[in-house]
């Protein structure tokens, strides 16, 4: 039995129902395995949840039917998400620190993962109180060699391979948007050149036309331009492991499915429209994708 409860109630599954431009209300869904979140509609203030509530309750009935987006094309991000290298930046960070006297702390890693190399080395040596001893430039220099050493060891997360295999048997265009440098880029990807080779395009952190970094949405729209059919970002899905990859992701007004580090808080996972522990838990169905063939999902 669903029922309606408001935002504050984030014990159980659910999903949002909302008049455009006013408030959202959160509809509780049937338990599905793995932790997830289906949402219908956004909006910014809150003041209005008992003005919808039947509405909500009478839309709820047919909930996964009616609100099912059409998705035609996907965007992953990269780092932490398809390829396992934030336990690379963290490690370089705490070798850094250790030379300050400073231990890396994890409550900073969300503010981190996933912004370009320069914004996040501004917050980076501003946070850790360091600024007045080491430059962001010359933090980003001197982890440059460590970087380039780790990076090429770098595994796919699991999930991965069947994901984007499934996806590109069906013919899904799919994409990548990172924040990472194209330099790096290729260091990372050097020995996982058969997932990549299934992208219809890539599109990198110094990409000309990605004038900002996440989150904003500047990424996701280029990948999105750069299909060979003009998508609308309401058929993109994104899947990300990053607090500003998924902000940036509903900036740019597409759905976004958050495959966060177990050590991130959860508080940082309520923007994403579906929130999984491993890409393995990925129901394609549930946005109207192929299903998989295989046993699980
Ligand atoms: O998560 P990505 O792929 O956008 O990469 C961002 C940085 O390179 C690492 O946090
Ligand atoms: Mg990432």
């Amino acid at each position: 039995m669903r029922r309606l409860q408001t935002e504050e109630d984030e014990e159980e599954e659910s999903t949002e129902l909302a008049m455009p431009g006013e408030t959202r209300a959160r509809v509780l869904l049937p338990s599905k395995p793995g932790r997830k979140r289906r949402r219908a509609f956004k909006s910014k203030s809150h003041d209005r949840a008992h003005q919808i509530s039947t509405m909500a309750t009478a839309a709820a009935a047919s909930l996964y039917s009616s609100v099912k987006p059409s998705i035609t094309h996907v965007v992953f991000d990269m780092d932490g998400l398809l390829l396992d290298t934030e336990i690379f930046y963290s490690e370089v960070q705490e070798k850094i620190l250790a030379r300050f006297g400073k231990t890396f702390d994890w409550s900073l890693k969300p503010k981190l993962m996933g912004r370009k190399a320069i914004e996040s080395a501004k917050i980076f040596v501003e946070e850790m109180g360091i600024a007045d001893q080491l430059t962001p430039e010359g933090f980003l220099e001197e982890r440059e060699g460590m970087l380039q050493h780790m990076f090429p060891d770098c595994k796919e997360m699991p999930g991965v391979k069947r994901l984007i295999t499934h996806l590109h048997a069906n013919g899904v265009p799919m994409a990548v948007a990172t924040g990472s440098h194209k330099r790096h880029f290729a260091l990372k990807t050097q020995n996982h050149g058969n997932i990549f080779a299934m992208m219809h395009h890539v599109v990198t952190g110094d990409d000309p036309e990605v004038k900002k970094g996440k989150p904003s949405p500047d990424c996701f729209l280029v990948a999105a331009r750069r299909f060979e059919t003009n998508v609308d970002p309401s058929n993109v899905l994104v899947f990300e492991d990053a607090p500003v990859g998924v902000a940036a992701a509903k900036n740019a007004g597409m759905y976004v499915v958050m495959v966060p580090d177990p050590k991130l808080d959860a508080s940082y996972q309520k923007d994403a429209d579906e929130v999984l522990t491993s890409l393995l838990d990925f129901n394609p169905s549930n946005w109207g994708l192929p299903p998989f063939q295989d046993a699980k999902n």
